[in-house]
């Protein structure tokens, strides 16, 4: 039990009104008794990934669900989305020759900040759904009023997927050897299948030749998978802070990596400051709003060491305003001399209604704000180091566009994600293949 880490009490944005104050301290007092779920070390192991991204000498590939919801925790589910990530760093790491770092929006991302508290339909209001950890996704009153033992299944939810991304990635599923393996089903009758078959293919031969020459390493075995998700609902990610017992330190110890979401960076905020206090890398979002003194601002308060890796920009400017509103924060920044990760979410920048009043994205205006992410830090002459996706490992129709061609009227047709819409697994494929592209005209170290 850790009850000695005191926390000063500041204004926290988007935090659960919980409407009963006894139950949230059980829930707490039970999450405080429970084990880490990451360890102290996995995360600094994580930050020295990420410092070799930070000097353009990796690339961090971050992606997952947008909610997870407890219902969608099973193994047919973690592993398409595992998957998903598998193939596309396979996509990046040969078609870049680059370490790729891969960070799952997994096992912890089930709390979602939301531009409206309320949600009204047919004139019936109730509190907006804010992710599994907090209420319940459908309309209706009981299940949306917040319940503090959500915060105990987020736990125990995490706990059980952890385990089997774990299990899979070091327990032979995610050996090079099963690349081909990773291709099955519906996405490999598509032009990213193909493409992603003859990768494989010219993998397979190098793995050949490297075995018929004595050489058979180990690292070709497993997969180094961190997990990360945004450090929302403080109640949660408080008790999950644990006093590492080799330093001293604090670490949030419900995921390697955390972030602040665009709704909750103010500097005298509860989110800035627990993400100041603890030792884990963690992340920002910044959205067009964002002004080049903000950002510095930011890297002072949270690296004022400048460990390089320890902090991520993740901006989120949309495809029409990045490259005039990312140039001058990359410049402040590194004028500042601050040793940031520049990674690109091109998702949340992109968000529109379509005529069926699904909300949804182009995969166009995607990969354009990362062609334009690249194309910033090409001129600038700094590192791209990363990217950040909402997707899944299904067939879903929530964005449109891709070569299949997911158009808005096929948008119902398996509109399934509880939030904003995904990438599937054939549209985040396609993202690889034009990264990969990207990356070959990037700035080298
Ligand atoms: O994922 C990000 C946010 O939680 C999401 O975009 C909020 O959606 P809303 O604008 O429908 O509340
Ligand atoms: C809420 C999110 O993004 P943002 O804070 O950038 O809106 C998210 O990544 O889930």
């Amino acid at each position: 039990m850790v009850d000695h880490i005191s926390w000063p009490d500041l204004p926290a944005a988007q935090q659960p009104v919980w409407p009963d104050v006894d139950a949230l301290g059980t829930a707490v007092a039970q999450l405080r008794t429970l084990p880490p779920l990451v360890f102290a070390g996995e995360c600094d192991n994580l930050t020295g990934r990420l410092a070799q991204a930070a000097r353009g000498e990796a690339f961090v590939l971050m992606g997952g669900d947008c909610a997870e919801t407890f219902d969608t925790a099973t193994a047919e589910d973690i592993r398409a989305k595992l998957k998903t990530v598998l193939q596309m760093a396979i996509v990046l790491t040969y078609g870049a020759s680059l370490p790729v770092v891969k960070v799952g929006r997994m096992a912890g991302q089930y709390f979602k900040p939301r531009s409206k508290a309320v949600e009204s339909r047919d004139g019936v209001e109730m509190t907006s759904y804010y992710g599994d950890g907090v209420n319940a996704l459908p309309f209706q009153v009981d299940g949306r009023v917040p319940d503090p033992q959500r915060l105990v299944r987020s736990y125990h939810t995490a706990s059980a997927t952890l385990n089997l991304v774990r299990a899979f990635t070091q327990g032979g599923y995610a050996d090079l050897r099963q690349v081909h393996a990773w291709n099955q089903d519906f996405v490999a009758e598509t032009p990213a299948g193909d493409r992603y078959e003859k990768v494989a293919g010219e993998i397979d031969r190098a793995l050949s030749f490297m075995a018929a020459c004595g050489a058979d390493p180990e690292e070709f075995r497993r997969v180094e998978f961190y997990a990360g998700h945004e450090a929302l609902v403080l109640d949660y990610e408080k008790a999950m802070t644990r006093i590492d017992s080799r330093t001293g330190d604090l670490y949030d110890v419900s995921g390697h990596f955390v972030w602040i979401g665009e709704r909750t960076r103010q500097l005298d905020g509860a989110h800035v400051d627990f993400a100041a206090r603890i030792s884990n890398p963690v992340g920002v979002k910044l959205g067009p709003t964002t002004t080049p003194e903000f950002a510095v601002e930011l890297c002072e308060r949270l690296n004022p060491e400048r460990v390089p890796g320890r902090l991520t920009l993740i901006t989120r400017m949309g495809a029409g305003t990045i490259r005039e509103a990312l140039p001058p924060i990359v410049e402040k920044v590194t004028a500042s001399g601050h040793p940031v990760v520049w990674v690109c979410d091109p998702m949340h920048g992109n968000t529109r209604e379509a005529a069926s009043g699904h909300k949804t994205r182009s995969y166009d205006d995607v990969a354009d704000e990362v062609r334009g992410f690249f194309e910033v830090h090409k001129q600038l002459g700094t590192f791209p180091g990363g990217i950040h996706v909402e997707l899944t490992g299904d067939d879903v129709t929530e964005c449109v566009g891709g070569t299949e061609g997911v158009t808005e009227d096929q948008l119902g047709d398996r509109y399934e994600t509880a939030c904003d819409p995904r990438l599937n697994r054939v549209q985040s494929l396609e993202l690889a293949f034009d990264v990969a592209d990207f990356l070959l005209d990037r700035p080298r170290p």
